[in-house]
Protein backbone atom coordinates (compact mmCIF):
# COMPACT_ATOMS: atom_id res chain seq x y z
CA UNK A 1 0.00 0.00 0.00
CA UNK A 2 1.30 3.49 -1.02
CA UNK A 3 1.94 5.80 1.94
CA UNK A 4 0.83 9.38 1.07
CA UNK A 5 0.74 11.33 4.43
CA UNK A 6 3.26 10.02 7.41
CA UNK A 7 2.54 12.08 10.67
CA UNK A 8 5.42 11.77 13.93
CA UNK A 9 5.34 13.10 16.44
CA UNK A 10 3.16 16.31 15.45
CA UNK A 11 2.87 18.86 18.17
CA UNK A 12 1.52 22.43 18.47
CA UNK A 13 1.01 24.76 21.49
CA UNK A 14 -0.06 27.82 21.48
CA UNK A 15 1.74 29.43 24.37
CA UNK A 16 1.09 27.10 27.03
CA UNK A 17 -1.73 25.20 25.56
CA UNK A 18 -1.19 22.18 23.95
CA UNK A 19 -3.51 22.06 20.49
CA UNK A 20 -1.79 18.76 19.15
CA UNK A 21 0.30 16.57 21.56
CA UNK A 22 2.90 13.85 19.83
CA UNK A 23 0.22 12.36 17.39
CA UNK A 24 1.46 10.21 14.91
CA UNK A 25 -0.17 7.94 12.07
CA UNK A 26 0.11 7.42 8.52
CA UNK A 27 -2.52 7.55 5.41
CA UNK A 28 -2.26 5.32 2.52
CA UNK A 29 -3.37 5.91 -0.94
CA UNK A 30 -7.35 5.68 -1.65
CA UNK A 31 -8.50 5.85 2.42
CA UNK A 32 -11.66 8.01 2.85
CA UNK A 33 -10.95 9.55 6.80
CA UNK A 34 -12.62 11.15 8.88
CA UNK A 35 -11.59 12.72 11.32
CA UNK A 36 -13.31 13.54 14.49
CA UNK A 37 -13.51 14.57 18.17
CA UNK A 38 -15.28 17.68 20.09
CA UNK A 39 -14.84 21.08 20.03
CA UNK A 40 -11.36 22.31 20.49
CA UNK A 41 -9.83 18.77 20.53
CA UNK A 42 -7.20 19.99 17.48
CA UNK A 43 -8.94 18.49 14.67
CA UNK A 44 -8.28 21.94 12.48
CA UNK A 45 -5.01 22.52 13.78
CA UNK A 46 -3.62 19.09 12.72
CA UNK A 47 -5.25 19.77 9.31
CA UNK A 48 -3.08 22.89 8.96
CA UNK A 49 -0.35 21.11 9.80
CA UNK A 50 -0.96 18.41 7.37
CA UNK A 51 -1.70 21.21 4.94
CA UNK A 52 1.66 23.29 5.48
CA UNK A 53 -0.19 25.86 6.30
CA UNK A 54 1.01 26.03 9.92
CA UNK A 55 4.37 24.97 11.55
CA UNK A 56 4.63 22.23 13.93
CA UNK A 57 6.29 23.57 17.27
CA UNK A 58 7.49 19.26 17.37
CA UNK A 59 7.56 16.71 15.02
CA UNK A 60 6.70 16.80 11.27
CA UNK A 61 4.60 16.42 8.41
CA UNK A 62 5.75 14.02 4.88
CA UNK A 63 3.79 14.32 2.11
CA UNK A 64 4.85 11.48 -0.49
CA UNK A 65 7.62 11.75 1.63
CA UNK A 66 8.58 15.69 1.74
CA UNK A 67 7.61 18.35 3.99
CA UNK A 68 4.36 19.82 3.42
CA UNK A 69 5.35 22.38 3.11
CA UNK A 70 7.12 22.09 0.32
CA UNK A 71 5.86 23.38 -3.53
CA UNK A 72 5.80 20.44 -5.03
CA UNK A 73 3.33 18.48 -2.62
CA UNK A 74 0.94 21.49 -3.09
CA UNK A 75 0.01 21.04 -6.43
CA UNK A 76 -0.89 17.54 -5.17
CA UNK A 77 -3.60 18.78 -2.75
CA UNK A 78 -6.84 20.25 -3.10
CA UNK A 79 -8.19 21.81 0.12
CA UNK A 80 -11.66 23.08 0.86
CA UNK A 81 -11.51 25.14 4.03
CA UNK A 82 -14.99 25.82 6.58
CA UNK A 83 -14.67 29.61 5.88
CA UNK A 84 -15.18 29.88 1.90
CA UNK A 85 -13.58 32.96 0.89
CA UNK A 86 -13.83 32.91 -3.17
CA UNK A 87 -12.88 36.48 -5.03
CA UNK A 88 -15.79 38.47 -5.59
CA UNK A 89 -16.30 40.20 -8.87
CA UNK A 90 -15.55 37.30 -10.89
CA UNK A 91 -18.06 34.93 -12.25
CA UNK A 92 -17.94 31.54 -11.25
CA UNK A 93 -16.86 30.07 -14.86
CA UNK A 94 -14.33 32.82 -14.57
CA UNK A 95 -12.78 31.35 -11.27
CA UNK A 96 -12.75 27.82 -11.84
CA UNK A 97 -11.12 28.52 -14.82
CA UNK A 98 -8.44 30.53 -13.45
CA UNK A 99 -7.50 28.52 -10.32
CA UNK A 100 -7.18 25.16 -13.37
CA UNK A 101 -4.37 27.82 -14.91
CA UNK A 102 -2.42 27.16 -11.95
CA UNK A 103 -2.20 23.65 -12.33
CA UNK A 104 -0.11 21.51 -14.59
CA UNK A 105 -2.57 18.62 -14.74
CA UNK A 106 -6.21 20.10 -14.17
CA UNK A 107 -9.65 18.43 -14.65
CA UNK A 108 -11.50 19.56 -17.55
CA UNK A 109 -14.30 22.58 -16.74
CA UNK A 110 -16.58 20.18 -18.09
CA UNK A 111 -15.71 17.14 -15.64
CA UNK A 112 -15.80 19.64 -12.87
CA UNK A 113 -19.41 21.10 -13.57
CA UNK A 114 -20.64 17.56 -13.76
CA UNK A 115 -19.27 15.95 -10.76
CA UNK A 116 -20.03 19.07 -8.30
CA UNK A 117 -23.60 19.26 -9.23
CA UNK A 118 -23.00 23.11 -10.53
CA UNK A 119 -25.46 24.33 -13.27
CA UNK A 120 -25.71 26.71 -15.72
CA UNK A 121 -27.31 29.45 -14.11
CA UNK A 122 -24.60 28.84 -11.21
CA UNK A 123 -21.72 29.32 -13.70
CA UNK A 124 -23.12 32.43 -14.93
CA UNK A 125 -23.39 34.08 -11.33
CA UNK A 126 -20.74 36.47 -9.50
CA UNK A 127 -19.47 34.76 -6.74
CA UNK A 128 -20.95 37.07 -4.35
CA UNK A 129 -24.31 36.55 -5.45
CA UNK A 130 -24.11 32.77 -3.92
CA UNK A 131 -26.05 31.32 -1.23
CA UNK A 132 -23.87 29.41 1.41
CA UNK A 133 -24.63 26.17 -0.28
CA UNK A 134 -23.58 27.38 -4.14
CA UNK A 135 -20.71 28.73 -2.48
CA UNK A 136 -19.94 25.20 -1.12
CA UNK A 137 -20.65 23.90 -4.26
CA UNK A 138 -18.04 26.34 -6.21
CA UNK A 139 -16.05 25.78 -2.91
CA UNK A 140 -15.90 22.01 -4.05
CA UNK A 141 -15.20 22.83 -7.44
CA UNK A 142 -12.07 24.76 -7.02
CA UNK A 143 -10.52 22.11 -4.16
CA UNK A 144 -10.38 19.53 -7.45
CA UNK A 145 -9.59 22.02 -10.18
CA UNK A 146 -5.84 20.69 -10.16
CA UNK A 147 -6.76 17.02 -10.33
CA UNK A 148 -5.29 16.81 -6.96
CA UNK A 149 -4.23 13.21 -5.19
CA UNK A 150 -5.14 14.53 -1.56
CA UNK A 151 -8.25 16.17 -1.13
CA UNK A 152 -8.99 17.60 2.44
CA UNK A 153 -12.40 18.91 3.59
CA UNK A 154 -13.31 20.95 6.76
CA UNK A 155 -16.52 20.06 7.06
CA UNK A 156 -17.33 20.43 4.04
CA UNK A 157 -21.44 19.68 4.15
CA UNK A 158 -22.38 22.40 6.19
CA UNK A 159 -25.13 24.50 5.54
CA UNK A 160 -25.41 21.98 1.78
CA UNK A 161 -28.80 20.82 1.34
CA UNK A 162 -30.01 17.09 1.09
CA UNK A 163 -29.43 16.73 -2.36
CA UNK A 164 -25.92 18.49 -2.36
CA UNK A 165 -24.85 16.40 0.33
CA UNK A 166 -25.90 13.17 -1.50
CA UNK A 167 -23.93 14.85 -4.83
CA UNK A 168 -20.98 15.69 -2.80
CA UNK A 169 -20.81 12.33 -0.91
CA UNK A 170 -21.14 10.00 -4.20
CA UNK A 171 -18.33 12.33 -5.85
CA UNK A 172 -15.65 11.57 -3.18
CA UNK A 173 -16.26 8.13 -2.97
CA UNK A 174 -15.96 8.00 -6.59
CA UNK A 175 -12.72 10.22 -6.24
CA UNK A 176 -11.32 7.65 -3.57
CA UNK A 177 -12.03 4.95 -6.18
CA UNK A 178 -9.92 6.47 -8.51
CA UNK A 179 -7.34 6.33 -6.14
CA UNK A 180 -7.28 9.95 -4.29
CA UNK A 181 -6.93 9.97 -0.77
CA UNK A 182 -10.00 12.46 1.02
CA UNK A 183 -9.44 13.29 4.55
CA UNK A 184 -12.38 15.30 5.93
CA UNK A 185 -13.53 16.94 9.45
CA UNK A 186 -17.29 16.59 10.61
CA UNK A 187 -19.34 16.76 13.20
CA UNK A 188 -22.14 14.94 11.51
CA UNK A 189 -21.40 11.02 12.82
CA UNK A 190 -23.24 9.78 10.31
CA UNK A 191 -21.30 11.06 7.34
CA UNK A 192 -18.51 9.63 8.62
CA UNK A 193 -20.16 5.91 9.23
CA UNK A 194 -21.96 6.09 6.24
CA UNK A 195 -18.58 7.24 4.05
CA UNK A 196 -15.07 6.77 5.62
CA UNK A 197 -13.39 3.96 5.65
CA UNK A 198 -10.87 5.00 8.42
CA UNK A 199 -11.96 7.11 11.68
CA UNK A 200 -9.03 9.00 13.51
CA UNK A 201 -11.31 10.26 16.83
CA UNK A 202 -9.48 13.10 18.28
CA UNK A 203 -9.71 14.36 22.32
CA UNK A 204 -7.77 16.64 23.72
CA UNK A 205 -4.71 16.92 21.13
CA UNK A 206 -4.26 13.08 20.96
CA UNK A 207 -5.74 10.45 18.88
CA UNK A 208 -8.31 8.21 21.20
CA UNK A 209 -9.46 6.05 18.46
CA UNK A 210 -8.10 4.93 15.04
CA UNK A 211 -10.09 2.13 12.71
CA UNK A 212 -12.98 1.38 10.58
CA UNK A 213 -16.83 2.48 11.94
CA UNK A 214 -17.64 -0.86 12.72
CA UNK A 215 -14.86 -1.79 14.79
CA UNK A 216 -15.01 1.43 16.41
CA UNK A 217 -18.78 0.66 17.21
CA UNK A 218 -17.96 -3.27 17.34
CA UNK A 219 -15.44 -2.24 20.46
CA UNK A 220 -17.60 0.79 22.12
CA UNK A 221 -21.19 1.04 21.72
CA UNK A 222 -23.48 -0.90 23.75
CA UNK A 223 -25.46 -3.79 21.92
CA UNK A 224 -28.39 -5.93 23.27
CA UNK A 225 -30.55 -8.06 22.70
CA UNK A 226 -34.16 -7.61 24.53
CA UNK A 227 -37.17 -9.56 25.12
CA UNK A 228 -40.70 -9.89 27.12
CA UNK A 229 -40.92 -13.24 29.01
CA UNK A 230 -43.17 -14.78 31.39
CA UNK A 231 -41.03 -17.28 33.04
CA UNK A 232 -38.04 -16.85 35.49
CA UNK A 233 -34.51 -16.74 33.48
CA UNK A 234 -31.93 -17.10 35.63
CA UNK A 235 -29.21 -14.91 35.56
CA UNK A 236 -26.32 -16.98 35.10
CA UNK A 237 -27.81 -18.93 32.46
CA UNK A 238 -26.58 -15.78 30.57
CA UNK A 239 -23.98 -14.16 32.61
CA UNK A 240 -22.02 -17.67 32.20
CA UNK A 241 -20.60 -16.58 28.95
CA UNK A 242 -18.09 -14.08 28.34
CA UNK A 243 -19.57 -12.33 25.69
CA UNK A 244 -22.41 -11.48 27.95
CA UNK A 245 -21.38 -8.07 29.78
CA UNK A 246 -24.36 -7.62 31.68
CA UNK A 247 -28.35 -8.56 32.36
CA UNK A 248 -30.96 -6.03 33.83
CA UNK A 249 -35.03 -5.94 33.63
CA UNK A 250 -36.31 -2.75 32.41
CA UNK A 251 -39.69 -1.50 31.55
CA UNK A 252 -40.88 -5.39 31.75
CA UNK A 253 -38.42 -5.94 29.39
CA UNK A 254 -35.11 -8.34 30.02
CA UNK A 255 -31.73 -6.24 28.40
CA UNK A 256 -29.18 -8.63 27.76
CA UNK A 257 -26.30 -6.50 27.16
CA UNK A 258 -23.42 -8.38 24.59
CA UNK A 259 -20.63 -8.05 22.05
CA UNK A 260 -21.99 -10.99 19.91
CA UNK A 261 -25.96 -10.09 19.76
CA UNK A 262 -25.48 -13.46 17.40
CA UNK A 263 -24.32 -15.69 20.30
CA UNK A 264 -27.34 -14.38 22.34
CA UNK A 265 -29.98 -15.52 19.69
CA UNK A 266 -28.47 -18.32 19.07
CA UNK A 267 -28.50 -19.04 22.73
CA UNK A 268 -32.41 -17.46 23.31
CA UNK A 269 -33.34 -20.58 21.02
CA UNK A 270 -31.01 -23.24 21.95
CA UNK A 271 -32.65 -23.04 25.28
CA UNK A 272 -36.44 -22.99 23.64
CA UNK A 273 -36.70 -20.16 26.32
CA UNK A 274 -40.45 -18.90 25.71
CA UNK A 275 -39.98 -15.13 24.94
CA UNK A 276 -41.48 -12.77 22.50
CA UNK A 277 -41.01 -9.39 20.72
CA UNK A 278 -37.01 -10.10 20.63
CA UNK A 279 -35.47 -6.81 19.73
CA UNK A 280 -31.80 -6.26 18.93
CA UNK A 281 -30.27 -3.05 19.27
CA UNK A 282 -26.50 -2.88 17.35
CA UNK A 283 -24.70 -0.05 18.38
CA UNK A 284 -24.44 3.60 17.26
CA UNK A 285 -21.01 5.68 16.43
CA UNK A 286 -22.50 8.36 18.73
CA UNK A 287 -22.54 6.63 21.33
CA UNK A 288 -19.17 5.37 21.11
CA UNK A 289 -18.39 9.17 20.38
CA UNK A 290 -19.82 9.90 23.44
CA UNK A 291 -18.12 6.94 25.72
CA UNK A 292 -14.88 7.96 24.28
CA UNK A 293 -14.95 11.42 24.41
CA UNK A 294 -16.52 11.53 28.00
CA UNK A 295 -14.19 9.95 30.66
CA UNK A 296 -12.88 6.99 29.22
CA UNK A 297 -9.37 6.71 28.47
CA UNK A 298 -8.70 3.40 26.82
CA UNK A 299 -7.28 4.09 23.40
CA UNK A 300 -8.23 1.62 20.89
N1 LIG B 1 -4.30 30.39 16.73
C1 LIG B 1 -4.58 29.90 17.94
N2 LIG B 1 -4.15 30.52 19.06
C2 LIG B 1 -4.39 30.02 20.29
N3 LIG B 1 -5.08 28.87 20.52
C3 LIG B 1 -5.53 28.21 19.46
C4 LIG B 1 -5.31 28.68 18.12
N4 LIG B 1 -5.88 27.77 17.27
C5 LIG B 1 -6.44 26.81 18.03
N5 LIG B 1 -6.23 27.07 19.34
C6 LIG B 1 -6.67 26.20 20.47
O1 LIG B 1 -6.23 24.89 20.22
C7 LIG B 1 -7.22 23.95 20.59
C8 LIG B 1 -7.58 23.07 19.38
O2 LIG B 1 -8.26 23.86 18.42
P1 LIG B 1 -8.76 23.30 17.01
O3 LIG B 1 -9.33 24.46 16.25
O4 LIG B 1 -7.68 22.53 16.36
O5 LIG B 1 -9.93 22.33 17.46
P2 LIG B 1 -11.03 21.56 16.58
O6 LIG B 1 -10.96 20.15 16.99
O7 LIG B 1 -10.82 21.87 15.15
O8 LIG B 1 -12.38 22.20 17.10
P3 LIG B 1 -13.80 22.51 16.35
O9 LIG B 1 -14.54 21.24 16.30
O10 LIG B 1 -14.41 23.48 17.30
O11 LIG B 1 -13.48 23.10 15.00
C9 LIG B 1 -8.38 24.76 21.14
O12 LIG B 1 -8.27 24.79 22.55
C10 LIG B 1 -8.16 26.13 20.56
O13 LIG B 1 -8.68 27.12 21.43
Amino acid sequence: MERVIDIKGLTKSFKDKKAVADVTFTINRGEIVAILGPNGAGKTTTMLMMLGLLSPTKGDVKIFGVDAKSKNVREKIGVMLQEVSIMDGLKVKEIISLIRNYYPNPYSLDYLIQITGLNEDDLKKRTEKLSGGQKRRVGFALALAGNPDILFFDEPTVGMDISARKIFWETVKELAKQGKTIIFSTHYLQEADDVANRILLFKEGTIIADGTPDEIKKKLSKQSVSFITKGVIPRKMFLEHPFVTDMYDKDGRIYIMTEDTDLVLARIFDLKLNVKDIRVEKGRLEEAFEQLTSEHKEVI
